[in-house]
């Protein structure tokens, strides 16, 4: 067989697996689902918070903090939904001029609470992890505020994606930033890799 009869062969079996191809995990079904039921879905898997504080607030400045210690603030379904919350308020933060997104505890963010994406792990629970976590990250990049990331510690995986969302990241010597999606044999599903 030559090279175009071959061409020509791979194409018709395409042709024939296209659509099979194009719903396999049924990720395409889950596109009419509306925002407010993803979040539903994913404020089910509680742990930890991500808080807004207002300490600076007449300064101008806010700051984000991801609060799930006893996890090295790995990012649970619930606190996903916070700090799409979060970047909401901030979106109508008239006077402010700049935001903070850093942390309590001993690091910034071991990524997606494993224990969360193992229990939502369907090709629906990452389409929904996903698609909120880019829409929240690109509505927290669009903001008309200067954004600062403050990192120390393992940043890792998603926290590593989190990290670079903002327009300067400042990190202390014991940070460990790892964008360890490879190793794990997946992708950075917030986005991250296209900042
Ligand atoms: C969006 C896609 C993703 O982000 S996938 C997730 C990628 N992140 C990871 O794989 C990080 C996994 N965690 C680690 O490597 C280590 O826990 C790091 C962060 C280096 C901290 O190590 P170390 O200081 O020794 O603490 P430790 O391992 O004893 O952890 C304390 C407790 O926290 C937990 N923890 C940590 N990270 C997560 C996580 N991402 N999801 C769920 N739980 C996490 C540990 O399991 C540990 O819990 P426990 O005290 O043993 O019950």
């Amino acid at each position: 067989m030559n090279r175009k009869t071959g061409f020509r062969f791979l194409i018709r079996i395409m042709e024939r697996w296209k659509n099979t191809a194009r719903s396999f995990g049924e990720v395409s079904n889950f596109r009419d689902t509306s925002i407010e039921e993803m979040e539903s879905a994913l404020a089910k898997y509680k742990g930890g918070e991500v808080m807004l504080s207002k300490e600076y607030w007449n300064e101008g400045i806010a700051v984000i903090y991801l609060n799930h210690p006893e996890k090295k603030n790995a990012m649970s379904g619930k606190m996903i939904v916070d700090l799409r919350k979060c970047v909401a308020e901030l979106e109508s933060f008239k006077d402010g001029k700049a935001v903070i997104l850093t942390s309590k505890g001993d690091n910034f963010c071991s990524g997606g609470d494993l224990d969360f994406v193992r229990a939502s792990g369907t090709p629906q629970g990452g389409f929904f992890m996903s698609t909120i976590m880019h829409n929240t990250l690109k509505r927290f990049r669009n903001l008309p505020l200067t954004s600062v990331s403050l990192v120390h510690g393992p940043t890792l995986g998603g926290g590593a994606e989190l990290s670079v969302y903002s327009d300067f990241l400042l990190a202390a010597d014991n940070v460990k930033l790892g964008f360890v999606h490879g190793k794990m044999g997946i992708m950075t599903p917030w986005g991250g890799t296209t900042r």
